[in-house]
């Protein structure tokens, strides 16, 4: 078990068992803890609204303190998933690249939302990962309070941790509405973090070839 700087803790459960074959493994992958109090989220909300001027218990407002505090705990609960991987019996040994993985995520400064896309690669060592794993584990660490550095890396570190690759390679490009809606007010602009790990990040060819295939240059 890990308590993350946002706060909240992933945990990997005990494996429901190897597959009778021994050929594919699963693991049960839940985030728990940090978890949302929605009846004190809904006071908050009401007092909020209050504090903003407006009448909480008009009739255009009234359930929008429960609205809000369920919105809240749906974008902070990542799906619980099975990380599914098989054997690399081909002895693959180039990169698999998901690439433009959609991300939305809460920045924790502002609690406005950023988003837009993920490209996140590795080097296959003795397994394979199921493919809509890739996009899973983006959704883990991105339905949290955070900043985007700290998701782009906690993204490559629960991989090699997990799948234990030759390398593993994470970009990440999203605008943050608080830089667009309010303070500085610049739309369009995104930001692009990039977290590497083992061969991507110590051999030049790959890390080029990562980056080029990312569509980063
Ligand atoms: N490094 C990083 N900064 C972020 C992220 N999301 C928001 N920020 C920045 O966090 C900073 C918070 O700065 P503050 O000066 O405390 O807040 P502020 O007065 O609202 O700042 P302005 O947005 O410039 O108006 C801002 O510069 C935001 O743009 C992120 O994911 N990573
Ligand atoms: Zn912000």
């Amino acid at each position: 078990m890990r308590r993350s700087r946002a706060g909240s803790v992933s945990e990997t459960l005990a494996p429901p068992a190897a597959a009778p074959d021994q050929q594919h493994r699963r693991l049960r992958v839940v985030r728990s803890g940090g978890g949302v109090d929605v009846e004190a989220a809904r006071q908050a909300v009401a007092d909020l609204l209050t504090a903003l001027g407006r009448d909480a218990e008009s009739e255009h407002l009234a359930d929008t303190p429960r609205r809000v505090a369920h919105a809240y705990a749906e974008l902070l609960a990542p799906r619980e998933f099975n990380l599914t991987t098989f054997p690399n019996e081909e002895g693959y040994d180039e990169l698999v690249l998901a690439r433009d993985i959609p991300v939305l995520s809460l920045c924790e400064h502002h609690l406005l939302p950023f988003q837009g896309v993920a490209h996140v690669g590795y080097l296959p060592g003795d397994r394979i990962l199921g493919l809509s794993k890739l996009a899973r584990v983006v959704e883990l660490f991105a339905r949290d309070l955070q900043v985007q550095e700290r998701l782009t890396k906690q993204v490559a570190d629960w991989l090699q941790q997990h799948l234990e690759p030759k390398g593993v390679g994470v970009v990440i490009e999203a605008e943050h509405l608080c830089m667009s809606m309010r303070g500085v007010r610049v739309r369009g602009s995104r930001t692009v973090t990039s977290a590497l790990q083992g061969l991507l990040r110590e051999d030049p060819r790959s890390r080029q070839e990562f980056f080029a295939l990312s569509g980063v240059h």
